[in-house]
């Protein structure tokens, strides 16, 4: 569609003057930092010129005065650098802003006002220095909202001093390439969609991109959010929750401004280091380079102060690739992880003092200085602190009593002995206790006795006691010891966090909420899954509830969104015969072609189907390829008998990865990525039967964009 040529003029114009005023602006930051850098290179010269006699005095008598005299000329640089660093920050802004300042406009007119303003809203906001007049709104700007939340017509948005009410008469968009305005269109004539639907039909990138010029009304409702303390999204495969995941970490960076939030005050976890590699670059594109993240089992080994913990790619190949032991490791996981196992480790914990700790006489010189059952009643109140840290208080007292009963104070050395002594019931070692407790069957069942157990808990039992021998931790047992530390010994690891945002929110058990709780005691949540997309476990809507009472959240809400964005009609409708068939689920209607199956009897046909499928894919011009297996068994044989006939990349768990080209992956790693085209690699009924396969299926087949098929050797899965 042609522009008006008088309105392309104006839009003209106004590229031009708003990218000469960001180009002002980039001048002058770099002058005035090629001032700030002559500056700290001066104050630097001054400080070594003027305060050798300082440094050399630091350890002396006077070091107090040595200390402030130092502190007079490092504060102004520290000063400066921090400056410089902002200014800097500034220049990388405006030099991507000048690229594309904008990609939207609403003509806005206040109720109180006669004349429509035109508001601009790019990535990054460009305010004229002098006059403070706002050349372009930051996309998470209150105003900007409007352009996400109003057709025209009346329409308001909610500013920190209250609701404004207006009109809106225009919604433009823009597409400006390197500066260059290539087309607008505006809203009246329905084209939003026919942007968006452009936008989607192209390749998929290594990364995840930043959305802000598409974001739909029901995901800036989620990302805008600051009412609730825990906001809880469930949403289809491809509807779009980590990307809402990460623009909400950035507009909560750009609401910290007026509220004092910093960067390393939101954290976000993700579920393993490919998927937390893949969203890695959304947040630097969105200006927020700094959001704390994390990845589950690393925080788990953290917490265990490094103990080696079985990865849980590991453990999920375990019970997905029905090993031998793959039904007693699901049931296992499932009783450990359950709010049942967790009622019977409070009362373990609760009973520690009493049934568990070795409390021993404490004598000095002969003397008695302490009985065991004083020690025993000093640390049985006080519930609200952690025994561990009782514990500690208690080596404190008994120390004041030693030292009470010489009469003066006691050396080092002595303290050191004195510790070394009583450490024997001070410090607790978490896992042998764990493994005595596990062992010790009579005092386990007196503690469950009102609970109702599985039906093989003696195998669960034997099971555990023979993990907790080997040289690392099971992925389980691992998380139960984790909770069992930060009970004992309280956390204070992440006491900054403010906002915590969890992705693959149904991958996580209950004891892992429990755990999430200890942590982040006073932040607010926002946490985002799909109970279609377990692995090995069956989840429903009352995940949600369970989340909210562990996380013991007042104000919560939990926001549905069953359209797709990702996957083409054919490829949607396909995959939605493996999930419950109550559920709608919305396509962005995009059309592509219908999946195919194909079987194979022999190797070779079927290396060749798939071979030949790689190739037309590729002449289609399809970029990101995945041939998805059920298991990282499965993918090692599959890579073994193509990998001298194509380009192929084997991925395994943890790996730093480029996505690009053809890619063999396991089903849970591919959890979160996309990819142009997928190959289910092994369809067959030998791989998926089960109503556990059925999630597999639904996981992998959504993975696809524009193009999916599925191999089977042999017999075609049940399933399909
Ligand atoms: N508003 C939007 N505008 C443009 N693209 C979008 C929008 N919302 C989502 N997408 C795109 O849809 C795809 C799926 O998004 P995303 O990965 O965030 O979904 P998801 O719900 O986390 O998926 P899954 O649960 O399957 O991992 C991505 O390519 C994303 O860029």
């Amino acid at each position: 569609m042609e522009n008006e040529p008088s309105e392309l003029h104006f839009e003209k114009k106004r590229l031009e003057t708003t990218i000469a005023l960001a180009k002002k602006q980039i001048h002058e930051a770099k002058y005035k930092n090629e001032e700030n850098k002559s500056a700290i290179i001066a104050a630097k010269q001054e400080l070594r010129e003027n305060t050798v006699h300082s440094i050399s005095n630091l350890s002396s008598s006077e070091g107090f005065e040595a200390l402030a005299e130092l502190s007079q000329y490092t504060n102004p640089i520290t000063e400066k650098v921090m400056d410089y660093e902002k200014i800097e920050k500034k220049i990388a802004t405006l030099e991507k802003l000048i690229k594309s300042p904008y990609f939207a406009r609403i003509d806005f007119k206040f109720d109180d006002e006669d004349e429509f303003e035109k508001v601009y809203i790019g990535r990054s906001s460009l305010i004229e220095d002098d006059s403070y007049e706002i050349i372009v709104y930051d996309w998470r700007s209150p105003i900007a909202s409007v352009f996400y939340r109003f057709a025209l017509g009346k329409a308001y948005y909610d500013a920190p001093s209250g609701r404004i009410t207006g009109e809106v008469n225009l919604k433009r968009e823009y597409e400006i390439v390197n500066g260059e305005l290539k087309y607008f269109y505006d809203a009246e004539v329905q084209i939003v969609d026919e942007f968006l639907k452009k936008l989607l039909s192209q390749n998929t990138s290594n990364q995840m991109k930043a959305i802000v010029e598409t974001i739909q009304k029901e995901q800036d409702l989620v990302i805008r959010d600051m009412e609730n303390e825990l906001m809880m999204v469930q949403g289809v495969a491809g509807s779009g929750k980590t990307s809402v995941a990460l623009h909400r970490a950035a507009y909560l960076m750009y609401q910290g401004l007026s509220n004092t939030l910093s960067s390393n005050n939101i954290m976000i976890i993700s579920p393993n280091s490919l998927f937390e590699q893949y969203i890695s670059s959304v947040l630097p594109e969105l200006g927020e380079d700094n959001v704390a993240s994390a990845v589950f089992e690393e925080m788990l080994s953290e917490i265990l102060q490094n103990e080696h913990i079985q990865p849980r790619s590991e453990f999920l190949e375990s019970i997905i690739s029905s090993s031998k032991y793959g039904a007693l490791i699901k049931s296992s996981m499932e009783f450990k992880m359950s709010p049942e196992f967790l009622e019977i480790l409070n009362s373990f914990i609760s009973d520690l003092a009493y049934q568990w700790i070795e409390f021993e006489d404490v004598y000095y010189k002969n003397k008695c200085i302490v009985k065991k059952e004083i020690l025993r009643d000093k640390i049985s109140g006080r519930k609200e602190t952690p025994i561990g840290m009782k514990l500690e208080q208690l080596e404190e007292y008994i120390l004041d009593l030693i030292s009470e009963s010489k009469k003066k104070p006691l050396g080092k050395l002595e303290v050191f002995h004195i510790k070394n002594d009583i450490q024997r019931f001070t410090k607790l070692n978490i896992k042998n206790l764990y493994r005595k407790f596990i062992n010790n069957k009579e005092y386990f069942y007196h503690i469950a006795k009102d609970i109702e157990l599985h039906d093989d808990i003696e195998e669960i039992l034997r099971f555990t006691a023979e993990n907790l021998n080997i040289p690392y931790l099971c992925y389980d047992d691992a998380a139960v010891l984790a909770y069992l530390h930060l009970k004992i010994y309280g956390s204070r690891e992440y006491i900054n966090i403010k906002q915590v945002v969890i992705d693959e929110a149904q991958d996580y058990y209950p004891l892992h909420y429990e755990i999430f709780h200890l942590l982040f005691k006073h932040s607010k949540f926002t946490i985002l899954g799909d109970i279609n997309q377990t692995l090995e476990k069956k989840e429903d809507l009352s995940l949600y509830e369970q989340i909210q009472k562990i996380l013991d959240k007042k104000k919560a809400s939990l926001i549905t969104m069953n359209k797709s964005f990702r996957c083409t009609n054919e490829i949607l409708n396909y995959s939605s015969k493996f999930i419950d068939h109550d559920l709608e689920i919305k396509s962005f209607n995009r059309d592509g072609e219908e999946p195919k199956v194909y079987t194979s009897d022999d190797a070779s046909s079927f290396n060749h189907k798939i071979i030949s499928e790689v190739q037309l894919c590729l002449e289609e011009g399809y970029e990101t390829i995945g041939l998805i297996c059920k298991t990282a068994q499965n993918a090692d044989l599959l890579y073994e008998s193509l990998k001298d006939k194509t380009n192929l990349k084997l991925i395994k768990s943890g790996d730093v990865v480029d996505l690009h080209g053809v890619n063999i992956i396991p089903v849970y790693m591919s959890k979160g990525l996309e990819f142009d085209a997928v190959l289910i690699c092994d369809a067959d009924s030998k791989n998926y039967q089960s109503e556990d396969d059925k999630k597999l299926l639904y996981i992998a087949c959504t993975r696809a964009l524009h193009r999916l098929n599925l191999f089977c050797r042999g017999e075609a899965s049940p399933l399909l």
